[in-house]
């Protein structure tokens, strides 16, 4: 089928990618002529596993292409994909000055039947308003060409992009029950068929619940990180263990041991975005939304929870101590830092005087970007990127640990203690025995593990 990718970002090129692997004629649109001319020239500007090869097969394949010509994308796929971002606006809830932008150049040309999918992650009436931006467009220039407006929300994560586009758990569809919408729910059941051989993992449902089903699903994910986040930092208060506790209520199958993680907060350009964009949705419609609002609160102030144990430690200000941090990116597996609890960490650090020593396997580049907007120049002097955790930890006074990178797990302790000037570290993933270091005689903080004072 021929297919239009609008938006090549995470979810876009990762939707185009796996989509030309099962056959399809792809054709990829951004207005970013910079990420455009990286992949026309066999690049991929984002770190997703796996995703490279898909792309550089599928070119030379001839199944998918890249391009910034709007027309040429509109007039290319029976199926146009709206992948654009949707960050929050001022108040919280979801920008949608791209979607409409994508929906109104489609219009703007379109001359055949088309399908209009929702990728994005957009509020429940979105594809009402993307129906008539487009309706607008046909009617300004008299045309009558027929069109439906599918949502088709995604559920992929970072770092396992590809293997959850593959091998999705589901895949729900909202269509109008009209001719238009069963013409087009007839193309992406056709699609899709491939991913739906085993068992069927399609979902039908009607417009707005697949919008709601998006949020929903988001906001029960943050839920369950801000609960364990709150317990684990009342463990610490009644020395109970969070690693213990997550265990013994996991194994109970209503609950299940995903997402039951507790660290220095959820970051990411998904879960702080769309819970407050679901908030923002219940003040519109005068339903107070307290336990999302709950779960924001929770995260925000998780982020700051290892900055308060670092100055319990070492006192308000940090003049004259440097601080290993090791993981930047938000999580393990992708160089994306938006929201990354060390933006609001190493900042912190910086802000009482301290200097930094990062590493991170693949999101330096981009956090060094990052940071030259967040922090000020003089704190940037005393930033300094590293290239291996080894040399990030040479002559620091304490190790901080932000992201549960593979290659941070196993940890050669008695290597680190003659590295570090003290042997402190301050774990936001409890990835390490807290006994084990305890007899090498560390200080080691974590988040809601019971402390064991060397
Ligand atoms: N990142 C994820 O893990 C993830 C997962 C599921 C859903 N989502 C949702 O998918 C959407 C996209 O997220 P993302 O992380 O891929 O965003 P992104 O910022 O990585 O990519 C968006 C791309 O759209 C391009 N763009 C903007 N306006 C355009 C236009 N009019 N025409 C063509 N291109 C345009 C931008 O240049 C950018 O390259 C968001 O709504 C997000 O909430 C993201
Ligand atoms: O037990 C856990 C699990 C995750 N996290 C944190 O939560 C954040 C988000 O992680 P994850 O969900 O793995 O990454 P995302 O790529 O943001 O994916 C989420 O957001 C996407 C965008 O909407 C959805 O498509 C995915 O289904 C949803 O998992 C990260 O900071 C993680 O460190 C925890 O603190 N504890």
């Amino acid at each position: 089928m021929k297919i239009t990718i609008i938006g090549t970002g995470y979810v876009g090129l990762v939707t185009g990618a796996c989509l030309a692997e099962i056959g399809n004629d792809v054709l990829c649109l951004d207005v970013d002529a910079r990420k455009i001319a990286i992949l026309e020239a066999g690049g991929v500007p984002i770190h997703e596993p796996g995703l490279e090869g898909v792309i550089a097969r599928n070119r030379h394949a001839g199944r998918i292409r890249f391009t910034t010509d709007i027309e040429a994308a509109v007039a290319h796929g029976d199926i146009q994909f709206i992948a654009v971002g949707t960050p929050p606006d001022e108040d919280g809830s979801a920008d949608l000055q791209y979607v409409l932008a994508a929906a109104r150049n489609i219009g703007r040309t379109m001359s055949d039947f088309k399908v209009v999918v929702d990728k994005s992650t957009v509020p429940v009436g979105t594809a009402a308003r993307v129906r008539d931006a487009i309706a607008a467009e046909l009617r300004a220039r008299g045309a009558d060409v027929p069109f439906s407006v599918v949502s088709n929300p995604e559920f992929l994560k970072e770092g396992a992009a590809v293997e959850d586009f593959m091998r999705p758990d589901r895949i729900v569809l909202g269509c109008d029950d009209d001719a238009n919408g069963r013409r087009a729910l007839a193309l992406m059941k056709q699609l899709y068929s491939p991913f739906n051989r085993n068992h069927e993992r399609t979902m039908l449902m009607d417009v707005r619940s697949a919008e709601f089903t998006k949020y929903a699903a988001n906001a029960m994910l943050a839920t369950r990180i801000s609960f364990m986040n709150e317990l684990a930092n009342l463990a610490e208060r009644v020395g109970a263990d969070i690693e213990a506790v997550r265990r013994g209520i996991g194994s109970d199958p209503r609950i299940g041991y995903s997402f039951l993680y507790a660290g220095c907060g959820y970051g990411g350009s998904c879960f702080p975005k769309d819970v407050q964009a679901l908030v923002r949705t219940g003040d519109e419609h005068g339903h107070r939304l307290q336990i999302l609002r709950a779960v924001e609160a929770v995260n925000d102030a998780q982020k700051q929870v290892l900055a308060q144990k670092i100055t319990a430690h070492f006192g308000e200000r940090l003049d004259d101590l440097s601080f290993a941090v090791w993981g930047l990116a938000f999580k393990p597996e992708t160089d994306d830092m938006r929201e990354a609890p060390s933006r609001v960490l190493v900042r912190a650090l910086l802000q009482r005087g301290a200097r930094v020593r990062a590493f991170d396997p693949v999101a330096v580049d981009e956090a060094r970007r990052v940071f030259a907007l967040d922090l000020t120049q003089e704190e940037s002097a005393r930033l300094d990127f590293c290239d291996s955790r080894e040399a990030a930890a040479d002559g620091a006074d304490a190790l901080v640990v932000l992201t549960e990178w593979k290659a941070f797990k196993s940890l050669d302790a008695a290597d680190l203690k003659e590295r570090l000037r003290r042997p402190v570290i301050f774990d936001g993933r409890n990835l390490y025995d807290p006994a084990v270091l305890a007899r090498e005689g560390f200080d080691y903080f974590t988040i809601g593990r019971t402390h064991v004072d060397a």
